[in-house]
């Protein structure tokens, strides 16, 4: 399906919610693999998420400020409630304001805002909302009715990061109009802007206007914040459910990067191969998106059985990570080790070659973010534990450690928010 039918096996059904303020006719999520597609997956890599970029002079240094934002965002959290930290709020938080300061050049403002919650509270809402199970998606002829109100309650929020977008488009084209020419690399928006002046630049009949920007820029904010914090959250949890584990990166995160370092960079994980295994462990047992349906383009023959045009086809990559045949007869436990014995092309992150360990899909709609996610999870999850000693509060502790349970929908993200005793580490 993701390699040999892949170029026919492409397509996506838009979730019922997704239909609200025409959102999905321009979502790169689900539209169809046509031009408009391709457009905005390349506009994607090339302005913003390819590793060029992320490593280039604008965008690292935002990176390395979002890592030592979280650490801020730690240590604010810690002293207001007696050290105790939702390591999912703190994380939220910082990757929110990295992402619209990568796509705007600009801040979200003062966190305890009015405008900065309701934004916060948009997104993560937003997101909730968009993985409830909707009935409107089973039975579509009930959908028109909306009974659970999710397609209403998803506009509502994604009207409001809409509103907020909008309110940097004005800005910035206000400001373009005053300012003439400009130096120094150019961000999404700009790019954006460009070719909203410069219709036909891109492959001919791919018209970007002020629905395809506030739409593209929506997926991106809010793919950014609910994968990267989710994947640092079940991090966390594993390692406080794995204390001996968590103590050994530690060791190798102050002994390779010594005792002073408060932070580290993407460019120091080629010297972590502990860090590698736990987030690449981390990722086989909880990715954040489990199941990949593709839609048939055309009828395919797969393994002896004809797969009609319009059928869906789910990838199960929840199944795949834990086939015993390939991770052994344990592969439900949390063993990163099992990364160190394997060879290099097996534990990938661009569909290994034997498609074992794909946690971001693989083929013509592998994950846009992720070199972005790769870069952030190592770098975030890496300094908290560089700067802080976690332990679990004494009533988790009494009720039997942390909740594991999965909230399942489009994503797979913890049931129960994260909670943590963190104590920093003094240098
Ligand atoms: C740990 C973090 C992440 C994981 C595990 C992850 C995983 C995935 C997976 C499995 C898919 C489905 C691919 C398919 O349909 O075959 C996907 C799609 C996508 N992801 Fe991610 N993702 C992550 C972070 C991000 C981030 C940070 C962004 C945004 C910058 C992002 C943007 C996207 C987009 C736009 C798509 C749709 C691509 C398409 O349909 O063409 N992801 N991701």
């Amino acid at each position: 399906v993701l390699q040999t039918h892949n170029g026919s096996l492409t397509g996506r059904t838009p979730p019922d919610a997704w239909l609200a303020l025409g959102h999905a006719a321009n979502s790169v999520f689900v539209l169809p693999p046509g031009r408009r597609w391709r457009a905005l997956r390349r506009l994607g890599t090339e302005h913003l998420l390819s590793a060029r970029r992320l490593d280039g002079d604008r965008l690292r240094p935002l990176l390395r400020g979002a890592v030592a934002d979280l650490a801020r965002r730690v240590s604010k959290e810690m002293m207001a409630a007696a050290g105790t930290v939702e390591v999912g709020r703190a994380a939220f938080a910082a990757v929110m304001e990295l992402q619209w300061r990568a796509m705007f050049s600009a801040g979200l403002g003062d966190d305890d805002s009015a405008a900065a919650r309701e934004l916060h509270d948009a997104a993560r809402e937003a997101v909730a909302l968009s993985l409830e199970r909707n009935v409107s998606d089973f039975i579509p002829a009930l959908a028109a009715a909306d009974l659970q109100g999710i397609r209403r309650g998803f506009g509502r929020r994604v009207a409001m990061v809409y509103q907020r977008i909008d309110e940097q488009v004005e800005r910035r084209m206000r400001g373009r109009r005053e300012a003439s020419g400009g130096s120094g690399e150019k961000d999404l928006l700009d790019v954006m802007l460009d070719m909203t002046s410069e219709q036909g630049k891109d492959d001919g009949d791919v018209t970007v206007d002020r629905d395809v920007i506030r739409t593209f820029l929506t997926d991106i904010f809010l793919a950014t914040v609910d994968t990267i914090v989710s994947t640092i959250e079940w991090a966390m949890a594993e390692l406080l459910q794995h204390p001996d584990t968590m103590s050994k990166l530690q060791e190798e995160l102050r002994s390779v990067l010594g005792s002073k370092a408060q932070h580290l960079e993407y460019s120091d994980v080629d010297r972590l191969p502990y860090l590698r295994a736990v987030i690449r462990e981390t990722l086989r047992l909880h990715p954040v998106v489990p199941l990949v349906p593709n839609v048939a383009e055309a009828t395919v023959e797969i393994h002896g059985h004809a797969v009609p045009k319009g059928c869906t086809v789910l990838v199960n990559l929840w199944a795949v990570h834990r086939d015993a045949a390939v991770w052994g007869p344990e592969p439900d436990r949390f063993v990163p080790e099992r990364f160190l014995l394997r060879p290099p092309e097996e534990t990938g992150f661009l569909g290994t070659t034997g498609f074992e360990f794909i946690p971001f899909s693989a083929g013509r709609r592998v994950c846009l973010g992720l070199q972005l996610a790769t870069r952030m999870v190592h770098a975030m999850l890496g300094s908290l534990l560089l700067r802080f000693d976690w332990t679990l509060p004494r009533e988790v502790k009494e009720n039997g450690g942390v909740d594991m349970s999965e909230s399942l929908g489009l994503t797979m993200v913890m049931a129960t928010p994260l909670r943590a005793v963190a104590k920093s580490v003094s240098v």
